[in-house]
């Protein structure tokens, strides 16, 4: 099919010059003025077939028999009008820039902003008093240099010296009438010059020494000082100021677009590229470039289908161009605009040497959990603060840079809500959670089999603990709970049992790896994680292998709070960080292993992936402010377990391991397979105690997916297997186990236990 085309076809109403060609419309959107028309280059636009109306396609006998207005009828894909009939919703999407400045918008901003202005002219105000002496000294060694500029200046003025160069000019012009009106201006200048000199000194030497005796003596010495230091700053090199500085500008230069645009441009970026090939003005500046904190902040419009992430990953090309220290450079997406809108920071100074400011939790006054606390400053300074309920967390980076820091910095938090119980693991052994020790219902520090066993009896105590508080949500009436969501004062009624549990364990992989316990623990673990926050507890994990071995995927999957220091590579971030993130551009390995310390990505409890250096509390800093949490738990009753010395008595019968296999086997009778369902059934009335709850868990979970949960870390997966359900008489396929897969594994782990 061809439709010709037709160039002379007059602008429809539309304003668009159409033609069809075999299964393609062009469209030459007809500019509105000439401006429009120097904007629109060529602006042919090719619709695919199925945008054409369809009367057009099947008229093409019409259009051979020449009728054009067939052609007008064509569906736009450019439709008319200009923007500006558009104007209050253009007005509408616009972002308003806040009316109060960023540094007065919170009081404790306004604070520090104003602290840092007084500090800073006191400073200012302290260095030059103390130096005033020496300025003083300056001005009198120079002054004499001054008196001799000055008689030097006096006789250039009363000798017409400014005019000599011209008047020789008329003298190499053989100029000789100009010559003679010049001279004869200069002997009356000079001469009128010369017995105002005359009388001034006529009467100034007098002066100056009946005077003395005249004036006070008060007054004698401010005008000698006056004098002295006029003179001395006359007689002062350009090169060696009287006042030295009293704070050394910042080194860095103020960031400007065309550097921005440079740095961009260096990048290797093919669409940035070709953009600024074809128009140097191709990145957009969204607003000027301005002072942001303690750095300055430009927002761009990349061009060309460039993304934020493409520069992100280049972070370090980026501070290499632009010639700062990659600690201050700061590049961030604003997806919720624009996947092209970069967010530009560059910061004065590296974020790892900027001063923190003072911590607000620092005094050890009570708080709640349930609001958000500071965990760190982001690469402005400004607070980090996040909800710890309602979280599970990981926190992983390669040793020495400051993981265990991080988490004893948010059990410390932790232990300010004097509700909380908190679970202290220190599998590293070094004792650096010790400090929380005075304050913990469970605390160890070593990875001997019975820290290991302790944390099992106490996690399978916690597991219990989770399903009772489910109930207890669940059965609250509805005007105390409408969203069967732990609040706040739900928390602190002690006839519910629904305070914080925080669990924090360092070097976690290490329980996940004993022989005998692991599996188990990593059940109960997956199960705290995924089900804990709900009903107010909290885990929080710190590896330095993040690896799946470490942190089973099951685990860091389903992670809400991630915070990410220092890793060597794509895998441990996005064990951390999620799957893709490294990909995304969020990339720990940007940090330093000497510099960045204690400096993160934090994910999943902010709005953004942000890099957050964390507050810094050394030992004895943390020994004093568990001394406060423990002076407001004794207040408020709250000191339990291990601080209050009824801890957990681990025995043999502890050590009984996980017996889910063998009661199993037991109750499976003489069938070969049986469903989930009747197996949990069978089980609740073998042991009530144990297994009575099972299935009764909000969230979905039905007794076959829990069945499902508990077999997992022995390896065996439940599956459809056929059987008859003994109400209805009727076979059907449901979810169950195989009896010899049971009985493997049991020998499985028997044979580890042995060799364990
Ligand atoms: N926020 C911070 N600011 C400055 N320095 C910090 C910060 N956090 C930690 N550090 C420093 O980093 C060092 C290592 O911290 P930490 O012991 O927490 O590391 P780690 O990653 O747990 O190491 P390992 O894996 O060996 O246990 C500490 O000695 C401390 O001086």
């Amino acid at each position: 099919m061809t439709t010709s085309e037709n160039p002379s076809t007059p602008a429809d109403q539309t304003g668009q010059e159409s033609s069809v060609t075999d299964n393609v419309v062009h469209l030459r959107p007809q500019p509105a003025s000439e401006d429009d028309a120097r904007t629109l280059p060529g602006a042919e636009v090719e619709v695919a077939p199925e945008v054409i109306d369809a009367e057009i396609v099947d008229d093409t006998a019409a259009d051979r028999d020449g009728d054009i207005d067939a052609v007008a009828a064509v569906t736009l894909v450019d439709q008319p009008g200009g923007d500006s009939v558009h104007w209050v919703r253009r007005l509408q999407q616009a972002r308003r820039e806040p009316i109060v400045p960023a540094y007065l918008r919170s009081w404790s901003e306004a604070r520090t902003t104003t602290k840092w202005v007084a500090g800073y002219y006191a400073h200012t105000t302290g260095y030059h008093a103390v130096r005033s002496p020496l300025y003083g000294l300056r001005l009198a060694v120079r002054a004499p240099r001054g008196v001799l500029l000055l008689a030097a200046a006096t006789g250039r003025w009363v000798s017409d010296a400014e005019g000599r160069q011209v008047r020789s000019a008329t003298v190499s012009k053989e100029d000789a009438v100009t010559y003679l009106r010049l001279s004869a201006q200069r002997d009356a200048r000079v001469r009128f010059r010369s017995i105002l000199l005359i009388v001034g000194l006529l009467i100034g030497v007098p002066t100056l020494i009946l005077l003395p005796d005249a004036l006070p003596g008060w007054v004698m010495w401010a005008c000698t000082t006056l004098a002295v230091a006029l003179l001395g700053k006359l007689g002062t090199p350009g090169d060696k100021p009287v006042v030295s500085p009293a704070v050394v500008a910042s080194r860095f230069a103020k960031l400007t677009s065309d550097a921005v645009t440079q740095a961009l441009a260096s990048l290797g970026i093919a669409s940035i590229n070709q953009a600024l090939k074809a128009d140097p003005k191709a990145i957009g500046f969204v607003s000027p470039i301005h002072k942001d904190g303690p750095g300055w902040r430009a927002e761009i419009d990349l061009p060309g289908g460039a993304t934020a992430e493409d520069v992100i990953k280049n972070r370090s090309k980026l501070a290499s161009a632009l010639g700062r220290p990659l600690g201050s450079v700061w590049p961030e997406g604003r997806a919720d605009i624009s996947p092209a809108r970069l967010v530009l920071w560059v910061g004065n100074e590296d974020m790892s040497q900027a001063k923190q400011p003072a911590w607000p939790l620092r005094k050890g006054t009570p708080i709640d959990l349930f609001d958000p606390q500071p965990f760190g400053t982001d690469v402005r300074g400004n607070w980090v603060s996040f909800v710890l309920m309602f979280v599970s967390g990981v926190i992983g980076a390669v040793p020495r840079m400051g993981k265990t820091f991080a988490l004893r910095l948010l059990l410390l938090i932790a232990a300010l809500d004097p509700r909380a119980e908190l679970h202290v693991y220190d599998l590293k052994g070094t004792g650096d959670l010790s400090p929380l020790e005075r304050v913990a219902h469970r605390y160890r520090a070593s990875d001997e089999d019975d820290d290991i066993l302790y944390a099992l009896v106490s996690l399978r105590e916690l597991q219990k603990e989770l399903r009772r508080r489910a109930k207890v949500i669940r059965e609250l009436p509805k005007e105390l709970c409408p969203e069967n969501q732990l609040t706040t004062e739900l928390a602190s009624k002690k006839s519910l049992g629904l305070h914080p549990i925080v669990i924090g364990a360092d070097e976690v992989q290490i329980w996940f790896e004993h022989e005998k316990y692991g599996a188990e623990i990593e059940a109960i673990v997956t199960d705290l994680v995924k089900r804990g926050p709900a009903t107010g507890i909290v885990t929080l994990l710190a590896t330095q292998r993040p690896d799946s071995k470490s942190i089973p995927t099951q685990i860091s999957d389903n992670a809400i709070m991630r915070f990410c220091l220092k890793v060597s590579g794509q895998v441990p971030n996005d064990m951390v960080l999620g799957t893709s993130s490294y990909q995304n551009g969020e990339r720990a390995t940007q940090f330093n292993f000497k510099r960045d310390k204690g400096v993160g990505l934090l994910k999943g409890v902010v709005d953004e992936t942000t890099t957050v250096k964390t507050v810094y509390r050394d030992g004895p800093a943390a020994e004093a402010l568990v001394n406060r949490a423990l002076a407001h738990r004794v207040a408020a009753g709250r000191v339990t377990g291990y601080a209050a010395g009824l801890d957990v008595a681990v025995d043999e019968t502890s050590a009984a391991v996980n017996t889910l296999l063998p009661d199993l086997l037991n109750v499976f009778g003489g069938n070969d397979k049986r469903w989930s369902e009747s197996l949990v059934d069978a089980l609740a009335d073998y042991k009530p105690d144990q297994y009575g709850t099972w299935g009764e868990l909000p969230n979905g979970t039905t007794k076959a997916t829990q069945l499902a949960a508990a077999l997992k870390p022995f390896g065996i997966a439940t599956k459809q297997v056929w059987g008859t359900d003994p109400a209805t008489g009727k076979g059907a396929n449901r979810m169950g186990v195989e009896r010899a897969h049971i009985a493997d594994a049991l020998t499985e782990r028997d044979k580890k236990m042995k060799r364990g």
